[in-house]
């Protein structure tokens, strides 16, 4: 099901498969807090097998907590788990492609890092625009610079659909990257690293506008 324009979820969790990280009990500490959205992300090197397997469980748990289930980067995984839609970037198929493949009503983000980009994502039926890297992370390697609050706010300034700021988040820099026009934030670590995930998610839904969006049925 869509997600009817301006619910677009907060909160994006993005799951974390490194080496000694709970996974799935990292998801369910986070939906129990509260998470409005589960995004499943596995290393490339992963089979599809796995990230089926891992995306088929989280979509179970979202539903249980009507929330949203996205897919990053494979998004036959997505619509073989009926995940809610998907999320690509500049090594998956482009937003127009993954617009046609997951269809009209499905969410699609696409990732970018500067105002042209973003424009031309939302010309090809992005409903959503991750932007980072907002801060230094070691989630990811190979990353450009930082943009910094300034860097969030010239790709929101520039487009007339949510930014999801992404990289390096923490619920204390949360205030400036929505001074800066982004509509939430997407986390890894700060949630599936913590000691404790599940208040680490509340952490960050205190400091988020509130969300009453929540997908129905
Ligand atoms: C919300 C959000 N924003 C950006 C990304 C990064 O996607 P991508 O550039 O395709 O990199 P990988 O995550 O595939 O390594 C994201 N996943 N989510
Ligand atoms: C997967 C990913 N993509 C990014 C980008 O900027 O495109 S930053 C990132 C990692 C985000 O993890 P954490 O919350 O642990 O910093
Ligand atoms: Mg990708």
């Amino acid at each position: 099901m869509a997600v009817p324009p301006g619910a677009l979820p907060r909160l994006h969790v993005i799951t974390d498969t490194s080496p000694g990280v709970d996974t799935l009990g990292a998801v369910r500490a986070a939906l129990s807090a509260g998470a409005p959205l589960i995004q499943v992300r596995v290393e490339d090197a992963a089979t599809d097998r796995a990230a089926f397997d891992l995306a088929l469980r989280v979509a179970a748990l979202c539903a249980d907590h009507a929330a949203i289930c996205l897919v990053n980067d494979r998004l036959h995984v997505a619509l073989a788990v009926g995940a809610h839609g998907g999320h690509v970037g500049a090594e998956d198929l482009p937003v127009d492609a993954a617009r046609r493949v997951l269809g009209p009503k499905a969410i699609v983000g696409g990732t970018c890092r500067e105002p042209d980009a973003g424009r031309s994502h939302r010309r090809a039926g992005a409903s959503y625009l991750g932007v980072g890297p907002a801060h230094h992370t070691s989630t990811k390697d190979g990353l450009p610079d930082p943009l910094g609050a300034a860097g969030i706010r010239a790709v929101a300034q520039a487009v007339d659909i949510p930014v999801i700021a992404i990289g390096g988040v923490t619920p204390e820099r949360v205030p400036d990257l929505l001074d800066a026009g982004a509509h939430g934030v997407a986390v890894v670590a700060a949630i599936s690293r913590a000691a404790d995930p599940f208040e680490a998610t509340k952490s960050f839904l205190k400091v988020l506008p509130s969300f009453e969006g929540r997908r129905e049925g």
